[in-house]
């Protein structure tokens, strides 16, 4: 089965529910979402649901591929977002973006 409930650091909600964020990056235990389904999104912290939200795409990148665009898309800057990334999957070089919009 497709996965139907995703979660965010609680920080994120704000620029997830503003419309502001579009995407996130993910590592290969969470590539199995698709394209046209409706996903309900939880805080990591507490398990509360804040959201759903429809997966548009999911495309693999590579750590050192990352550009400004993808950094714009998760509302921050690279240099912001490249030692999040390191921080959350260290190592980890294969990453998955998945882009979404507000359902
Ligand atoms: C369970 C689990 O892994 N939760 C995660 C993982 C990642 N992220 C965010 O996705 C983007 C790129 O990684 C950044 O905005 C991250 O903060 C998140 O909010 N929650």
């Amino acid at each position: 089965m497709h996965p139907t409930k995703i979660t965010f650091f609680e920080r994120f909600e704000p620029i997830i529910l503003s419309g502001d964020k579009t995407i996130t990056i993910r590592d290969e235990a969470e590539r199995h979402y698709v394209p046209g389904t409706r996903v309900a999104v939880h805080t990591l912290e507490t398990d509360r649901w804040f959201c759903d939200i429809d997966i548009i795409s999911v495309t693999p990148v590579r750590f050192d591929e990352l550009t400004d665009e993808h950094a714009q898309q998760e509302f921050m800057t690279l240099d912001e977002l490249k030692p999040l990334i390191r921080t959350i999957y260290p190592g980890i070089e294969s990453l998955y973006v998945i882009e979404y919009r507000l359902a």
